[in-house]
């Protein structure tokens, strides 16, 4: 399997070229030359299966020669060995129809657990392998930078800076992030938004000589590696609901556009899908995009779901390259009209195809409260902020009732205690094995949103400079 940029530029890798590179050098993102697919058998015998086994077996044909599947499998039993719950990712029936897909039960109780796990051995394991260190760069608005602070904290080939908002991130995700204490991790506080994050640590894959200096690489969503270690629990879910017999509905609290895309990977590889409802927070330019076909940035606001507080979703540039027949010009023109004037418009064809699978609406923040209250008092059941978004859009859906609807819950409350307990009056407390976090002593720099200034600090952060400048 090789994979290509969205912009079209450069000669197609291989997996584990891609997964250590993380954004193209030409600014594109990276997915695969022809879609593989798993045919009808081989979905079925997901049914019962351990998830790092269907985790291999998805994984599988995207990884291609690239790592052996004895090695997969191993970094995939240990990955998911670290999740506290025994089925990975457990389904909960809310009403008959309605289901919520809990995707917290890792490390840093949220979904990117799940990708994390498994990104931090592969890529660990490839550079040991190739006797080379990186410097990864993560933006985050909360639930990112926590995951991969806890999966590469202490890895021997990799240093982890982690930029994110100063003061928009609740007190979990920013303790997550900063009481590391590993000498490998350094935890910045970004004066400046999520998209501010987002958008320095493009620029300094697009600074060629600072990347090359630092060995810079990247585990945000735009690296394929993390999208399809998520499209897994797309398949699980859906084959425990009984597919590939029949269809499944999934709605996905979106931001970076990164989950929902995985799903759209799950259905290009086959899974019956019926629809992917894409749910946003006020921060809406996905569902206005969606509705209007203007993708229009305004100013972001912060809401009760930090984690979706974003204005530039980048996994979008992905899913607009299909959509426009995989036609690297066209995307170029539209990044660049994005990069100019802070908008661009998607033709008609392009908007027509997308919404043959794709539907999105956004959520109140009143709409929120009022959900985790709800489904508190129905069924004792406590979402966090994040997946209530999705359950409130959920709600708004016109569905079939033949086809089951699968919300992906993405944190656990206890990340949210003080929006959860706004809402419903209780408070999620943080499981045992955390419970001493808000003890834990916290190291973080703070940084103003200035490229030339978090560059110096990665490159001090830096081993692999040093090391190349020692030689
Ligand atoms: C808890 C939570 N829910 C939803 C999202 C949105 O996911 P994505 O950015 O993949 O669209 C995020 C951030 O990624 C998150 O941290
Ligand atoms: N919500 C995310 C934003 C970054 O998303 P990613 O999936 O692209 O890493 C976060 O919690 O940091």
């Amino acid at each position: 399997m090789r994979y290509i940029s969205t912009r079209g530029e450069g000669t197609p890798l291989d997996f584990t070229d891609v997964m250590l590179a993380g954004l193209a050098r030409d600014g594109g993102l990276y997915v695969p030359q022809e879609w593989p697919t798993l045919d009808f058998t081989a979905m079925a015998g997901f049914a019962g299966r351990p998830y790092a086994e269907v985790a291999v077996e998805v994984m599988r044909p995207f990884v291609g020669t690239s790592i052996p599947a004895a090695d997969l499998a191993r970094m995939a039993q240990e990955a998911y060995g670290t999740f506290r719950h025994p089925a990975t990712t457990p389904l909960v029936q809310l009403n008959p129809g309605l289901f919520v897909l809990e995707l917290f039960h890792g490390p840093t109780l949220a979904f990117k657990d799940l990708a994390m796990q498994l990104v931090a051995r592969l890529m660990d394991y490839a550079l040991e392998k190739r006797g080379e260190r990186t410097t990864i760069v993560v933006a985050t608005s909360g639930d990112t930078g926590g995951a991969a602070v806890e999966a590469f904290r202490g890895r021997s080939q990799v240093d982890l800076v982690v930029l994110f908002p100063q003061g928009r991130i609740s007190e979990v995700q920013r303790r997550m992030m900063t009481t590391a204490g590993d000498a490998n991790v350094h935890a910045v506080a970004v004066e400046g938004t999520f998209d501010d994050c987002q958008a320095l640590v493009k620029a300094m894959f697009n600074h060629h000589a600072f990347r090359d200096q630092v060995r810079l690489s990247g585990v945000n969503s735009i690296n394929w590696a993390r999208i399809v270690a998520q499209a897994v629990y797309y398949f699980t879910a859906a084959v425990a609901l009984g597919a590939p017999h029949r269809k499944v509905a999934f709605t996905v609290p979106t931001g970076n556009f990164g989950d929902v895309y995985a799903g759209y990977v799950a259905s290009k590889m086959g899974l019956p899908i019926d629809r992917l409802v894409v749910a946003t927070n006020v921060n809406d330019i996905l569902a206005r995009t969606f509705a209007t076909g203007t993708y229009d940035i305004r100013e972001v606001v912060a809401t009760t779901s930090p984690s979706m507080d974003i204005q530039v979703s980048s996994n979008f540039e992905r899913l607009l390259f299909d959509a426009y027949g995989r036609d690297a010009h066209a995307v170029r023109g539209l990044m660049g009209s994005l990069a100019q004037s802070r908008r661009f418009s998607v033709s008609a064809p392009a908007l027509k195809a997308l919404r043959t699978l794709f539907s999105a609406e956004r959520a109140e923040e009143q709409e929120v409260a009022a959900t985790i209250r709800t489904w508190m008092r129905e069924a004792e059941y406590c979402a966090d902020p994040h997946t209530a978004v999705a359950l409130a859009v959920a709600e708004k859906e016109t569905r079939d009732p033949s086809v089951p609807m699968v919300v992906l819950s993405t944190a656990h409350p206890a990340k949210f205690p003080d929006a959860v307990k706004a809402a419903c009056g209780v408070d999620p407390g943080l499981p045992d094995w955390l419970s001493d976090l808000p003890k834990r002593e916290e190291r973080v720099t703070v940084l103003p949103n200035d490229q030339h200034q978090v560059e110096r600090f990665v490159l001090s952060a830096s081993r692999a400079a040093r090391e190349g400048a020692a030689a």
